[in-house]
């Protein structure tokens, strides 16, 4: 019959060493009750050496970020359609983790057409928030032009915001301004996280803004021939941009088990237009 090392063998070889008794005389004790002198040894080396080892982990693992409220629109009732200030929004896709909400006719035709020719004009080569100095910078990840409308610039922005807010059941004034984007053939946003990363020195200027991200809404201005899906390498998940359509996603910490890693597939043909709206903790300043 094999000799079965079993946690109370463990314990009791823990307890001997612990009592200061030296491993040869822990082995004789086991041999003279009928253990094998190999089994013995092999015991004493695996039970020591993890309880050696369970010693040196810290018992504490460094806490995760903190969750935060996030917005969150109200699927509860699983409806196919939400009525916001008396516009009609398709729900044509949710998903939980990541937090994934996919709108039909969020925006009407007329509105995206709008916000493209005000954008048009104030277009310039992107760029992003620059993490490391809390200024912004030209990123060769994203080669879109684009540009930033103030909150709430005109009465359009005013109630495509108010939408939005009641959407996702978030205050506008927590709201960044709406930005643009413009992708020609080949431009693309590599998959990137929406949150500033707490590891990099500039975030807390950019956090005396407002708090984090904790929210982003992609609305779709136009509908490009060919490629530019919103993409989430993490789940496999592919949006197409199609006209006065928009993808939500929400998370709750700066962090990727949030799984909101995303990017703009390059555009194969045809030019892409989003404006994309960033939800904040606190009130954006
Ligand atoms: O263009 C897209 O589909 C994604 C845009 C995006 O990720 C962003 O604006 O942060
Ligand atoms: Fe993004």
């Amino acid at each position: 019959m094999s000799q079965q090392i079993t946690p109370e063998l463990r314990q009791w070889i823990i307890d001997q060493a612990r009592a200061g008794h030296r491993p040869e005389a822990v082995v004789a004790a086991m041999r003279a009750s009928g253990w094998d002198e190999a089994v013995a040894l092999d015991a004493l080396e695996t039970t020591l050496q993890g309880f050696m080892d369970s010693l040196q982990k810290p018992a504490v693992q460094p806490a995760p970020p903190a969750l935060s409220a996030v917005p969150e629109p109200d699927l509860r009732q699983q409806p196919s359609i939400v009525a916001v200030g008396g516009h009609e929004v398709k729900v044509l896709m949710a998903m939980h983790s990541p937090r994934v909400v996919v709108f039909g006719g969020l925006l009407s035709e007329d509105e995206c057409d709008q916000l493209v020719e005000l954008a048009r004009p104030r277009l310039a080569r992107s760029e992003t928030v620059d993490t490391t100095t809390g200024g912004s910078e030209v990123n060769a990840a994203r080669t879109s032009s684009g540009m930033f409308f103030s909150r709430c610039e005109t009465a359009l922005h005013q109630r495509i915001e108010e939408r939005i807010g009641a959407l996702v059941n978030w205050p506008v004034d927590h709201g960044e301004g709406l930005q643009i984007l413009r992708y020609g053939p080949g431009a693309e946003y590599r998959p990137h996280h929406d949150y500033f990363d707490p590891a990099q020195p500039g975030t807390p200027a950019i956090l005396q803004r407002g708090g984090q991200r904790v929210g982003t809404l992609v609305m779709y201005l136009n509908t490009p021939e060919q490629g530019g899906a919103t993409i989430f390498p993490d789940v496999g998940l592919e949006v197409a941009p199609i006209k006065g359509n928009a993808v939500f996603f929400s998370y709750a910490r700066p962090h990727p088990d949030t799984r909101t890693l995303h990017g703009g597939a390059p555009v194969i043909t045809g030019e892409k237009w989003v404006a994309t709206k960033w939800l904040r903790q606190r009130v954006f300043v």
